[in-house]
């Protein structure tokens, strides 16, 4: 009887000099380099990313790190689920070169640093005027990663509409040498975006959750009718959702992320977050106001 073989785990490099080495021999033979970031804790969503590299380069990079300067002090940093053995196993088979997962102290030897990345007036809008720090975190550990793994492709999901906004145009500004894929987002079948924190909820609260991509969906629906219809449909099935507490909606030009004006005409973006009891969620869809 024949058995399937186990697909090998994916190695993992903890610290940035055995990375480097490692991709420097990649770039020396010619190979070009994906590089996924993520906080771990994987999901289908995650390796839609990863499979998107895998079609792009030769080589590709996981990290996982949860990275304390994008956290504010009364958020879920200390419990933000961490299993590296179980994200190896998630990676298997996928054809995943090397998974950066270094400790703290190896990305923060001295503690916070003292050079950052600041994202500008977007980042201080949506996401950033509820977490506020929370984009220049992010975008200074993408600025390390992306100085430490130089990849030729560096892929992102949608739903985190403001990260991909706020990474690529900082890739821009700094002349990075690296393009910015994006990934649809990846659902559950009855739409709720996966993400990591989902595992946070309880079984009403998960049926709950629903209604965020419910309300998307009721915006896309109402879009031919203007900006206002979008916002009373959303707002409209969020209020009827037990347990759901809106944080903001908003509709956005894809080109600047400013909020639309009212006589907007053509795609724009659409942006919720909300909280399903202690679980801040966010998602996003495309539309067109016309
Ligand atoms: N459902 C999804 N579909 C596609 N990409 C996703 C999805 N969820 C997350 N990603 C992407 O994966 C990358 C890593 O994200 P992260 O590790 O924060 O996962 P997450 O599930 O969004 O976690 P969290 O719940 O903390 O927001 C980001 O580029 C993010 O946009
Ligand atoms: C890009 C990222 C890995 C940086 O910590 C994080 O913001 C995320 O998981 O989206
Ligand atoms: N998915 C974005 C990372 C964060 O929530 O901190």
């Amino acid at each position: 009887m024949s058995s399937t073989p186990t697909p090998a785990l994916p190695p993992v490099e903890s610290t940035i000099a055995g990375l480097r080495s490692r991709l420097d021999a990649v770039r020396a033979a010619g190979r070009t380099i994906a590089l996924v970031p993520t906080m771990g804790s994987l999901h289908e969503g995650h390796l839609a990313l990863v499979e998107r590299a895998r079609e792009t380069a030769d080589v590709v990079v996981v990290s996982i790190f949860v990275n304390p300067m994008q956290f504010g002090p009364t958020e879920d940093f200390d419990r933000y689920p961490r299993d590296l053995e179980a994200d190896r196993v998630a990676l298997a088979g996928l054809g995943v070169d090397a998974v950066f997962a270094p400790a703290v102290d190896e990305m923060y030897p001295t503690g916070p640093v003292q050079t950052r990345v600041t994202a500008g007036p977007v980042g201080g809008l949506f996401e950033g005027r509820s977490r506020p720090g929370h984009f220049d975190g992010m975008l200074t550990i993408v600025a390390k990663l992306l100085a430490i793994t130089q990849p030729h492709v560096v892929v992102f999901g949608e739903k985190d509409a403001q990260q991909v906004f706020l990474v690529q145009r900082m890739v821009r500004d700094l002349d990075i040498r690296a393009r910015v894929d994006v990934v649809e987002t990846v659902r559950a079948a009855d739409g709720l975006a996966l993400s990591s924190r989902n595992a946070y909820l309880d079984e009403r609260q998960r049926r709950a959750a629903r209604s965020i991509p419910d309300a998307l969906e009721a915006a896309q629906s109402a879009a031919d009718r203007g900006i206002d219809a979008v916002l009373a449909a959303a707002q409209g099935v969020l209020m009827g959702a037990e347990g759901v507490e809106l944080d903001y909606i908003a509709v956005v030009r894809p080109d600047t992320f400013q909020p639309v004006d009212d006589d907007h005409r053509g795609p724009a973006r659409a942006l919720i977050a909300a909280r399903v009891g202690s679980t801040r969620l966010i998602d996003t869809a495309l539309l067109h106001l016309g």
